[in-house]
């Protein structure tokens, strides 16, 4: 059993689903007269268990239509492209009208933010951000931002410790595809340290901030994180949703989540994950499923042939796919 960790504020809002499901009780709205209860909202028809082949997966745990939404979900953390730093919301990604002086689109946004934005303001970025840039890297950001929350309370620091690939033999993997980049991520972690050192933090306030750290927190992201696209909101039909969430191409930004990161891939998938104007989440059923049927969404453009799909799915997330379309050779 991992031991429990503490998920802090964000890891609860992350968990939202729960709420969504059971947040509607009839006492929260008075009834002018006595007349029976509606009935209980259903729970989320989903469960995470063991698969036999793939770690953990989403199951569904009864029928679900063809364009239902099974559970929307918020990031553990998130970070916009930095092409796109002033034109979309710093927190939620959305796009914002005109450029603000807060770069947040909402006093709500900049409420979440306080926890670390108050933390990064601090520190002078530029080396980082210009590293990241020159190299193409966009999961280091994610990595800061993960450092100014839990410099700032507002995250633990084993926040995605949750996240790890359940099977020794993808570790194996994974450790493989790593190892080429050890030394890159080693001179990321340096740093990130030296920076959060020039800006007056305390050794003791580092403790967390090791290589070992750095390096586990990256893996984790590498194979969990989502490149947020958004749809706008003229998609809400479910085909069409299907189609723009193919074609919306630039990404605003890369997200982690909790629950969508234990749904596995399939070349065939039965759930598409979509964002239509920010960083919430929204799982839809792409087709009838059964209860008991494992809930699979797409990695990658599922439109390329085998060996193509399967490259990319071993170089950049460490596995062999093992779904029925690889299977069968398509
Ligand atoms: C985002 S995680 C999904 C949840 C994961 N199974 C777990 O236990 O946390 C991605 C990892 O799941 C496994 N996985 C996902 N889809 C797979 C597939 N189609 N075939 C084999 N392994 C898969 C791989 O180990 C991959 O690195």
């Amino acid at each position: 059993m991992p031991p429990a960790v503490d998920l802090g504020r964000r890891c609860a809002r992350a968990l939202s689903v729960t709420r969504w499901f059971s947040a509607t009780t009839t006492s929260d709205y008075p009834s002018p007269s006595p007349s029976p209860s509606p009935s209980p909202p259903l729970p989320p028809p989903i469960r995470v268990a063991l698969t036999e082949s793939a770690g953990r997966g989403v199951f569904a745990t009864r029928r679900i239509g063809a364009g239902d939404l099974l559970h929307t979900a918020e990031p553990l953390v998130a970070h916009p492209s930095l092409s796109l730093r002033h034109s979309v919301c710093y927190f939620c990604l959305r796009n914002l009208k005109s450029e603000t002086n807060s770069g947040f689109c909402s006093d709500e946004c900049i409420d979440q933010s306080k926890g670390f934005y108050e933390a990064e303001k601090k520190i002078d970025w530029s080396a980082f951000d210009d590293y990241c840039r020159t190299q193409g890297l966009k999961y280091p950001l994610l990595v800061k931002r993960l450092a100014c929350m839990v410099m700032s309370g507002e995250a633990s620091a084993e926040i995605l410790d949750i996240l790890q690939p359940a099977r020794l033999q993808s570790e194996t993997i994974i450790r493989h595809v790593l190892l080429s980049s050890l030394t890159q991520m080693e001179e990321e972690s340096r740093l990130m340290r030296s920076t959060f050192s020039k800006a007056g933090f305390k050794d003791e306030q580092m403790n967390f901030l090791t290589k070992q750290w750095y390096t586990g927190v990256l893996a984790r992201i590498r194979i969990n994180a989502f490149r947020v696209e958004l749809i706008g909101g003229l998609y809400e039909d479910l085909f069409l949703s299907a189609a723009a969430s193919v074609d919306a191409g630039a990404a605003v930004g890369n997200a982690v989540y909790m629950l969508p990161s234990f749904y596995n891939h399939d070349c065939d998938p039965n759930v598409h994950i979509l964002w239509i104007d920010n960083t919430t989440a929204r799982l839809k059923a792409l087709r009838e499923i059964e209860a008991g049927e494992e809930l699979r969404i797409c990695y990658i453009d599922a439109s390329m042939d085998h060996d193509a799909r399967n490259a990319l799915l071993f170089n950049g997330f460490g596995f062999v796919c093992n779904c029925l379309r690889c299977s069968s050779g398509d």
